[in-house]
């Protein structure tokens, strides 16, 4: 039959038929561009089974343009797309997209022009000439790449090929990438990591779908032995995905895969430039790349042989994506290992509740790594209560933890401080009229940061500088710095230890991969005393010479009224006291708070991870929360508040009322206006056994809401706001 239905990738459009012109195949998976009334249009073959459309007869139908050059997706991924868009009440198009996300690699093969020495000398030899010619050899590249490796400007090399003394040559753009080698550097592993190791190189033996929660304390070893299955499954011949929650652990994780395998992975995250990108996507899609490591977007790639999936880190919020689809890229790795018929390997020190509750009912299978590598152990943890230790005014480290510090500089070892809150201050006003400077588009306060000299909306990015004047009032030198961030922190330690080497480790300044790279080697090399961080230091790192570890404030992540706030805490806490003492000397942890009886802060301090899940499992219970019951959010938005407010009642007025599905709203969201748009929300709360997306779908497309609404879906939501 030269009849195929298209996925369509555009979100708006249904699914469509089209015709094969003779002699054209394009089994279901394949990527084609087809016509549009005057346009073209990207399109997917979908089995038509699986994709009700509309009955046009054949002779209307238009023939496709053509078949793009790129492998059909297989039909695992198919179904991986349909489950996610059904789970997420998403649109199909918009998941597949995810799947082609590099428009270079579906043009198919493609060459360039390098340059190389061709043997033959100038008319007229130069002391410039001489030495490019001399550093050149065995070198082949670009201009621009060449020009680097022999310091002369491009103009010289380009007299040098009008010569005849360079010659081009023609090379495929995707270069192989170079092989890992299982067996190039295997590590000994402690008795524990063993065991776990060969049990999960059984299930890459194996080959079949199992899922396992690999629950290892901080500094236990999760990577190396994971690796070993990553080892196996390159030895059959198939693919490995690795999935990190972020691009600044990427440098680390990078440096031990290639002293692992003699060569680095295959990388994907979202600032690829688009050659890289290009050259990922053939190379993932033709099963070249034997172990891809990579951030959420990395999950919906088109693996022409998948063999083995870790997620590690498994328990970071950053797996959620908030806005388009919004899937928690854990979740998901689980269905897509099902489909593909292969393990998953969730890593953590800090296990979701929900994993957790996966292994306790027998669906993960749990493998324990409850020591840490190399005989250290495991630090010890005091409370300093704000509340009777309270830091000077201004200040916002107590007497113990100053004191801590004093003594870990005075042995030449590293302490971290930890503050999850980037820039200098949270919250800037005026002292005279009381001005506070907030963000045109969003209902949340401009975040001071001094070392651009900028104020920044943390929600939608905009930036001004910081005014000499109240912008309100006139008045000059009346603005006042409200709170602390990482900056204030950081001044205020420069302040007691004038003669300490700070390092300041947030998403600003260790914003590239080089930056991340440095702060590693300066870290490891001794070169810092005192590192002030961010979440982004809580995890993956391993300084051996860090033997104090202190939370500025663990009450931050408390406030707010988010479903998780109490297990964030603990594992971001609990993740950044594991970056103590992983050497060869002890380590410490200071947590400032002013709750020390709050269960989650006790736990921590007694180091009883038992007591925090237990007592937060009963919580779940009790409010029907997941993985007990299920929730999702439903957010209208507009630019104009009137007509965001009327969708909500609206839809508030055709609300299903069903045995036990509950919701509430609508009301302003927390965040009520966002990007210049206002937001109502709704919140739903279903037991497990209601058809939670059913009801959902019906609902909303009961409404015919206004253009300018837009209406998006949570399910699972991680953030209230
Ligand atoms: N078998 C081994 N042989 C040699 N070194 C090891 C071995 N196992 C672990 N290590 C080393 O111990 C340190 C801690 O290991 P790793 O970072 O994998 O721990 P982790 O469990 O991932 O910790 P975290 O959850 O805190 O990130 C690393 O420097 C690692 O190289
Ligand atoms: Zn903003």
């Amino acid at each position: 039959m030269n009849r195929i239905r298209l996925l369509v990738l555009n979100a708006a459009l249904g699914p469509l038929d089209y015709r094969l012109p003779d002699g054209v195949g394009a089994p279901a998976g394949s990527v084609v561009i087809a016509p549009l009334g005057p346009r073209k249009v990207t399109g997917i073959v979908w089995d038509e089974s699986r994709l009700p459309g509309e009955d046009i007869a054949f002779e209307r139908l238009r023939p496709i343009v053509e078949v793009l050059p790129v492998p059909p997706l297989p039909a695992a991924l198919r179904r991986l797309i349909e489950w996610t868009a059904d789970y997420y009440c998403a649109p199909l198009a918009s998941v597949a997209r995810m799947a082609l996300s590099s428009g270079g690699a579906l043009g198919g093969p493609a060459t360039m022009t390098e340059y190389r020495l061709s043997g033959g000398l100038p008319e007229r030899m130069t002391a410039q000439r001489l030495a490019a010619i001399e550093a050149l050899e065995g070198e082949q590249g670009t201009i621009r790449e060449l020009a680097g490796i022999a310091g002369v400007s491009g103009g010289v090399l380009r007299g040098l090929v009008n010569q005849g003394v360079i010659e081009p040559v023609t090379v495929a753009i995707d270069r192989p990438y170079p092989p890992a080698d299982p067996d190039h550097a295997p590590p000994d592993l402690s008795p524990e990591q063993s065991t776990v190791a060969a049990r999960l190189i059984d299930a890459v033996r194996a080959g079949a779908f199992a899922p396992f929660l690999l629950d290892g304390v901080t500094g236990s070893g999760k990577t190396e032995t994971y690796f070993e299955p990553v080892a196996e499954t390159i030895r059959s011949g198939k693919q490995v995905l690795v999935l990190l929650p972020e691009i600044a652990l990427t440098e680390n994780f990078l440096a031990r895969f290639a002293a692992r395998f003699g060569a680095p992975p295959v990388l994907w995250h979202s600032s690829l430039k688009s050659t890289e990108r290009r050259r990922a996507w053939r190379a993932i899609a033709d099963g070249s790349a034997q172990v891809v490591v990579g951030a959420r977007s990395a999950l919906f790639l088109p693996y022409a042989d998948l063999g083995l999936i870790v997620v590690d880190e498994a328990h970071e919020v950053s797996f959620k994506q908030d806005d388009g689809v919004r899937y928690n890229a854990r979740d998901v790795s689980v269905m897509r290992a099902r489909f593909e018929g292969v393990p998953v390997v969730l890593a953590s020190a800090t296990p979701a509740l929900e994993s957790l509750h996966m292994a306790e009912i027998g669906v993960y299978e749990k493998l324990e790594l409850p020591s840490r590598f190399g005989g250290a152990s495991l630090p010890k943890v005091r409370l300093v209560n704000l509340t009777e230790e309270k830091p000077g005014s201004q200040r916002w480290l107590a007497r113990p933890l100053v004191d801590a510090l004093r003594e870990r500089l005075e042995k030449g070892e590293q302490s971290l401080l930890f503050l999850n809150r980037r820039g200098y201050a949270p919250l800037t006003l005026c002292r005279n009229c009381g001005h506070r400077f907030k963000c045109p588009s969003c209902s949340a306060w401009l975040v001071e940061h001094r070392l651009s000299a900028r104020l920044a909306c943390h929600h939608c990015g905009f930036e001004t500088r910081v005014p000499d004047a109240c912008p309100e009032c006139g008045e000059s030198d009346c603005l006042v710095a409200c709170g602390p961030g990482v900056e204030r922190i950081a001044d205020e330690v420069r302040d007691l230890f004038p003669q300490a080497r700070i390092a300041l480790a947030t998403s600003d300044t260790l914003n590239t991969p080089e930056r991340a790279a440095e702060f590693i080697a300066q870290a490891e090399g001794k070169a810092i005393d005192i590192i002030i961080g961010t979440q982004l230091v809580t995890k993956g790192f391993h300084f051996p010479e860090l033997t104090l570890v202190g939370v500025v404030d663990a009450d931050l992540g408390l406030e707010g009224g988010d479903l998780r706030a109490a297990e964030r805490t603990y594992s971001q806490v609990a993740q950044v006291a594991g970056r103590a003492g992983r050497g060869a000397k002890p380590g410490e942890v200071l947590i400032q708070t002013r709750h020390p009886d709050a269960p989650v802060i006790a736990a921590l301090a007694d180091g009883d991870r038992d007591a925090f899940y237990a007592a937060e499992t009963q919580g779940r219970r009790d409010a029907g929360a997941p993985p007990f019951g299920r929730w999702a959010a439903i957010i209208l938005s507009s630019e104009d508040e009137r007509e965001a407010r009327e969708a909500a009642v609206r839809l508030g007025d055709v609300r299903p009322r069903l045995e036990g599905v509950q919701i509430l709203g609508p009301a302003p969201a927390p965040l009520a206006l966002l990007r210049g748009r206002y937001r109502y929300r709704f919140l739903v709360n279903a037991r497990r056994s209601a058809n939670l997306q059913g009801v959902l779908r019906d609902w909303i497309a009961s409404v015919n809401f206004a253009p300018g609404v837009r209406v998006g879906v949570d399910v699972d939501p991680y953030s209230f706001v």
